[in-house]
C-alpha cells in the first residue's frame, strides 16, 4: 500500500517501462483503427454503452475513451480512493455529466447546498439541464428530499466564502440519496469525501490538481455504477477531455500534495496578519477558529487550504483593490502557483440570485507559491492605496 504522496507521483503510471518510455506518451489519435466491422462494433457498444475498452480492443474514437485521459482517469481515482474517476472537457462539463447520470436514474430534483461556485448555483437554479433544484442548509436536507430526488449536492470549502459543512453528517441527512461533493478547494491532499459514504467527487481540475493555470478539465472520482452513468453521458454529449490537457492535468497530480501543503503554509500567514489590519473586515479561512465552528479541520480535512475571503468597508473599496495589486493577479480561478484575487459578486458569482449571492465587500484569494511576505505586502499596499 502506497502512502498518498507516493501515489501522487505513481498513479496512472502503468507499464510506461514495457512501453519503453519514462514521461506518459500522449496520444492525440482521434480515431483507432478498425480489426473488423463485428469486432470494432462491439468496442463501439462497449463504450457507447459506458465501459472501457477490454484488452487489445479499438479504442474507435476520442470521444469515447483515449489512453492519456486514462492515465489523468487512474491518478485521480488513486488519490480520491475511488474505484474510477472520469474525466470531462471542463468542471462544469463535469457537473453537467453530474446532472445528466442522475437524469438517466429516472430522477430530476436536487437538493443543493449553497454557497456553492456561481456557475454551479446558475446552472441549478436555472434549471437549464432540466433538473429541479431546493436549495436548503445542511439541517434542512432532510426535510427537503422528495421521492425524484436523485442528488445532494455540496461544496466543502465552499466558493467563495469557505463555508465547511459536515459530510459524514450530511451523508446521514441524505438519507440514501447519493451526496455529490464538490472537493475542488480541498483537493484529495486535505480531504477525501468517499470515507464518509459519499457517492460523487467532482473537481475542476483546472484549479488545484493541474495547478499551473494552463489546462482545463474536470473529473469526477466515483464507483464503478455511477462511472458507467458518467461515461454513457460523456459519449453523447462529447464533453471528454482531449489528451493534451489530460497529460498537464496527469503531470500536476505529482506535485499536488507538495504545492497544496506549501500554498497552505504561505496562507495561513496572509490570513493570519490579513484579519489583524486595520482596514479588512471579517477574513473568512477556515484556520480562523471562527470560520469553523464544527471543528471540522484536522478531522474532515487535514489543514485549512489555501483560498481566502475578506471583507473590507464597501463595495466601492473591493472594487478598486483586485486594480491595484502588482504582484498579485486580478483574475478568476485559483489553486494555480500564482495568487489571484477577484470579486466574487462581480465576476464568479456574478449570475447568482441577489438573496444568495456573496456581499460585495467581499474578495477572495487563491494563495500561489510566491513568498508569503511578498504576497502580504501587495495586498496590504493595494488595500491601502485604494482606501
Ligand atoms: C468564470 S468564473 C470561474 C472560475 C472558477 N470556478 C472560480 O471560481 O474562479
Amino acid at each position: 500500500m502506497s502512502t498518498f504522496d507516493t501515489l501522487a507521483v505513481h498513479a496512472g503510471r502503468d507499464g510506461l517501462t514495457e512501453q519503453g518510455v519514462h514521461a506518459v506518451p500522449i496520444d492525440l489519435s482521434t480515431t483507432a483503427p478498425l480489426p473488423s466491422v463485428h469486432e470494432g462494433g462491439l468496442a463501439y457498444e462497449q463504450m457507447a454503452t459506458g465501459g472501457v475498452p477490454l484488452e487489445g480492443q479499438s479504442t474507435v474514437y476520442q470521444r469515447l475513451w483515449n489512453p492519456t485521459v486514462a492515465r489523468f482517469e487512474a491518478g485521480v481515482a488513486a488519490l480520491e480512493g475511488a474505484p474510477e474517476a472520469v474525466a470531462f472537457a471542463t468542471g462544469m462539463a463535469a457537473l453537467s455529466g453530474v446532472l445528466l447520470a442522475m437524469k438517466s436514474t429516472g430522477k430530476n430534483h436536487v437538493v443543493a447546498v449553497r454557497p456553492l461556485y456561481g456557475g454551479t448555483d446558475h446552472v441549478l437554479a436555472s434549471g437549464l439541464l432540466g433538473t429541479e433544484t431546493t436549495f436548503a442548509t445542511p439541517a434542512e436536507v432532510r426535510g427537503a428530499l422528495r421521492p425524484d430526488t436523485g442528488l445532494v449536492i455540496v461544496e466543502t470549502p465552499a466558493n467563495p466564502s469557505l463555508e465547511l459543512v459536515d459530510l459524514a453528517r450530511l451523508v446521514e441527512e441524505a438519507d440514501g440519496v447519493p451526496v455529490m461533493v464538490d472537493n475542488t478547494f480541498a483537493t484529495p491532499v486535505l480531504q477525501r469525501p468517499l470515507k464518509y459514504g459519499v457517492a460523487m467527487v467532482l473537481h475542476s481540475a483546472t484549479k488545484f490538481l493541474g495547478g499551473h493555470g494552463d489546462a482545463m478539465g474536470g473529473v469526477v472520482a466515483t464507483s464503478a455504477e455511477w462511472a458507467v452513468r458518467l461515461r454513457s453521458v460523456r459519449a453523447v454529449t462529447g464533453g471528454i477531455l482531449t489528451p493534451w490537457p489530460a497529460y498537464l492535468l496527469h503531470r500536476g497530480l505529482a506535485t499536488l500534495p507538495i504545492r497544496v501543503r506549501a500554498q497552505q503554509d504561505a496562507a495561513h500567514k496572509v490570513a493570519m496578519a490579513l484579519a489583524g489590519h486595520e482596514l479588512v473586515g471579517k477574513v473568512y479561512y477556515p484556520g480562523l477558529p471562527e470560520c469553523d465552528p464544527l471543528g471540522l479541520v484536522g478531522t474532515q480535512m487535514s489543514g485549512p487550504g489555501s483560498l481566502m475571503a475578506f471583507d473590507v468597508e464597501s463595495a466601492e473599496h473591493a472594487e478598486r483593490i483586485p486594480g491595484a495589486v502588482r504582484l498579485l493577479t486580478h483574475a478568476v480561478s485559483l489553486g494555480g502557483i500564482d495568487t489571484l484575487i477577484q470579486h466574487p459578486a462581480g465576476l464568479t458569482h456574478r449570475p447568482v440570485a441577489a438573496d444568495a449571492k456573496p456581499h460585495a465587500q467581499m474578495l477572495r484569494v487563491s494563495i500561489g507559491l510566491e513568498d508569503p511576505a511578498d504576497i502580504l505586502d501587495d495586498l496590504v499596499q493595494a488595500i491601502e492605496s485604494t482606501r
